[in-house]
C-alpha cells in the first residue's frame, strides 16, 4: 500500500514539493525560485514554461531526498498562486505569451470599462468579487484582444485557459499528449467567471467579459475521488499517480490551519497577505469591501464558503528594500535593521504598488512613504515597511468585523513572514487580540497534500489533520487602547493620500 502523498505549492516567487507520510510528517522538500518580470510599471508577468521546468525540478529534487520509490506515493495533490493567468496551444503545449500575474495592473483600464455599466459591484452577487484588475476574466479578456490570432484559436478549441494549477496538472497528466484541462471551484472562484451559486461557468458572465467557454476547463471539486487524472511515468514522478488535490493557495493555508467550521479563520503571509474566514455551507455576502469565495468542495459534499480579505503587497515590500533599493541582503535581514530604532518615527509607508486590494478596491492609489523628516534612518524605514502589513491586516479584520458581526478572538497566522518576531508583537499590538503561530508552518502544502490524501483514502476524516495543528508561540498585545488607535488613525490618514493618485 502506497505511503506517501506529494504536494505541489506553485507560489509567486517559488515553487516546493513536500512529500508527506501517512503522520503528516515532511519526508523531504524542494524547492526553487522563478524570474518576476516587470515589463512595464504596474505589469508583472511570469514565464509559463520556466514555471513547469522548475515544477519539475523540485518533485525530482524532493523524491531524490526522500529516497521514495514512485509507486510508493499514494496521491498528488497541487496548490497555486491563484488568479493568474496563462493561455496556451493545446496541440503544441506553447503559451501564447507570458502568464499575466494576480499583481498585474495592466487591466485597469478594462475594469473601468466594465464597472461603467452597473458599478464596480455589478458581478458581486453571482462571483462574490468586485471588478478588479486582480482576477483572471480580465486578463483572459486582454490576451484576446492583444494576441494576434487568439481569439480564433480560442474560438476553434485550440487555446486553453488556465490558472497556474490547470497549467501544471496538464502537462502532469500528458501535456499534448492526453493532458487533462481541469481546474478546482477555488481557483474557479477568482475569475470572475463562475457563478458562486452553480459552481459552473455563467454564460453572462462569459458574455460580459468576452470570453469563449471552449478554452475553460472542467470544475473539479479541490478533493476528488473520482482523479482529475494520473501523472505520467515518463514524466517527473516517473510513475502513474492518482492527481486528485486542487485548491487555491489561500484555500489550501485554510484547510492546513484546519480551520474546517465556521468561524475559523487563518492569514497568510507571503508576496501578498491573506485571511481567510469559513463561513460555511453558503455563501456570505461582503459590504465592507471583502471578496466572497469558495473554501474549498471536498468530493460531492456541499462547499464550503469563506469571506477573504485580500492584501496585494505584503512580504513584496521586503522584497522590494531588498531588491530596489539594496537597504538589506536577505529578506531576514529587515528584523534587525528594523530593531535598531524604536519605532518607525511617525513615517507610515502605503505600499499600493497594484493599486489597493481589500478593502479599497481602488486600482488608482499608488504607493507612499509619508511623514518624512531630517530625523528618518533606514531602521525607521525598515519598521515602517512591517508595519504596513500589520496595519493592512487591521483593516480587514474590522472590515471581516462587521461583515461577520463578530471579531476573531484570536488570529492563526503562517507564510514566510511569520518568522519575523518583530511583526508578529506588532501585529498583536495594532489588532489588539493574540496572534497564533502553528508548529508547522507549511501550512499551504499540507492543505494541499491533505485534499488529495483524502480522495486517495490515505487520510479519510479530518480528526488526524486536526491533532497535528499545535502552538507553537503565541504574542500578546502590549499596547494600550489609546496607543493603538492613534498609531492606526495615522495609518487610515496616509491610505487616504494614496487613493485615487493616477488620474
Ligand atoms: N524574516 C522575514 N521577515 C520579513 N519578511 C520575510 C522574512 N522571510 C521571508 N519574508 C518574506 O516572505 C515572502 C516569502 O514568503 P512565502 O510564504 O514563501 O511567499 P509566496 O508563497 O508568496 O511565494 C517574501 O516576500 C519574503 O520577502
Ligand atoms: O503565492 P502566494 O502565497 O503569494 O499567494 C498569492 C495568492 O494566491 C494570490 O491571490
Amino acid at each position: 500500500m502506497a505511503r506517501y502523498v506529494a504536494a505541489v505549492d506553485q507560489g509567486t516567487t517559488s515553487t516546493r514539493c513536500v512529500i508527506f507520510d501517512e503522520s503528516f510528517s515532511v519526508v523531504a522538500m524542494d524547492q526553487k525560485e522563478h524570474r518576476q518580470i516587470y515589463p512595464r510599471p504596474g505589469w508583472v508577468e511570469h514565464d509559463p514554461l520556466e514555471i513547469w521546468e522548475r515544477t519539475r525540478d523540485v518533485i525530482r529534487g524532493a523524491l531524490d531526498r526522500a529516497g521514495v520509490p514512485p509507486r510508493e506515493i499514494a496521491a498528488v495533490g497541487v496548490t497555486n498562486q491563484r488568479e493568474t493567468t496563462v493561455i496556451w496551444d493545446r496541440r503544441t503545449g506553447r503559451p501564447y505569451g507570458p502568464a499575466i500575474v494576480w499583481q498585474d495592473t495592466r487591466t485597469a483600464e478594462l475594469c473601468e470599462e466594465l464597472a461603467r455599466d452597473g458599478g464596480p459591484d455589478r458581478f458581486r452577487d453571482r462571483t462574490g468579487l468586485p471588478v478588479a484588475t486582480y482576477f483572471s476574466g480580465p486578463k483572459i479578456r486582454w490576451m484576446l484582444d492583444h494576441v494576434p490570432g487568439l481569439r480564433e484559436d480560442a474560438w476553434r478549441g485550440n487555446a486553453l485557459f488556465g490558472t497556474v494549477d490547470t497549467w501544471l496538472i496538464w502537462w502532469l497528466t500528458g501535456g499534448p499528449d492526453g493532458g487533462v484541462h481541469v481546474t478546482d471551484v477555488t481557483n474557479a472562484s477568482r475569475t470572475l467567471l463562475m457563478n458562486l451559486h452553480t459552481l459552473d461557468w455563467d454564460e453572462e458572465l462569459l458574455q460580459a467579459i468576452g470570453v469563449p467557454r471552449a478554452m475553460l476547463p472542467r470544475i473539479r471539486p479541490s478533493s476528488d475521488p473520482a482523479f482529475y487524472g494520473s501523472t505520467r511515468p515518463d514524466g517527473p514522478f516517473g510513475a502513474a499517480i492518482p492527481v486528485c488535490g486542487d485548491l487555491g493557495d489561500q484555500q489550501a493555508a485554510l484547510v492546513g490551519q484546519t480551520c474546517l467550521a465556521p468561524g475559523e479563520s487563518k492569514n497568510t503571509y507571503g508576496t501578498g497577505c491573506f485571511l481567510l474566514l469559513h463561513t460555511g455551507n453558503r455563501p456570505v455576502p461582503s459590504r465592507k469591501g471583502l471578496l466572497t469565495t469558495v473554501a474549498y468542495r471536498l468530493g460531492e459534499s456541499p462547499a464550503a464558503y469563506a469571506l477573504e480579505g485580500s492584501v496585494a503587497v505584503a512580504g513584496a515590500l521586503v522584497q522590494w528594500l531588498r531588491d530596489n533599493l539594496g537597504l538589506i541582503e536577505r529578506s531576514a535581514e529587515i528584523e534587525t535593521l528594523a530593531r535598531s530604532v524604536e519605532d518607525s518615527g511617525g513615517i507610515y509607508f502605503v505600499p499600493a504598488f497594484s493599486g489597493l486590494f481589500a478593502p479599497h478596491w481602488n486600482s488608482k492609489a499608488r504607493g507612499l512613504i509619508i511623514g518624512l523628516t531630517r530625523y528618518i534612518t533606514k531602521g525607521h524605514l525598515a519598521r515602517a515597511v512591517l508595519e504596513a502589513t500589520a496595519y493592512q491586516t487591521r483593516e480587514v479584520v474590522e472590515a471581516m468585523t462587521e461583515d461577520a458581526g463578530v471579531g476573531p478572538a484570536e488570529l492563526k497566522v503562517d507564510g514566510g513572514m511569520v518568522r519575523n518576531e518583530l511583526l508578529m508583537q506588532f501585529q498583536a499590538d495594532i489588532l489588539g487580540i493574540p496572534v497564533v503561530r502553528p508548529a508547522f508552518t507549511e501550512t499551504t502544502s499540507l492543505g494541499a497534500a491533505y485534499a488529495a490524501g483524502l480522495a486517495a483514502g490515505v487520510w479519510p476524516e479530518p480528526e488526524g489533520l486536526r491533532r497535528h495543528w499545535q502552538e507553537d508561540r503565541r504574542w500578546t498585545p502590549q499596547w494600550d487602547h489609546a496607543r493603538r488607535d492613534a498609531a492606526y488613525r495615522g495609518w487610515l490618514k496616509a491610505v487616504g493620500r494614496a487613493v485615487d493618485w493616477l488620474d
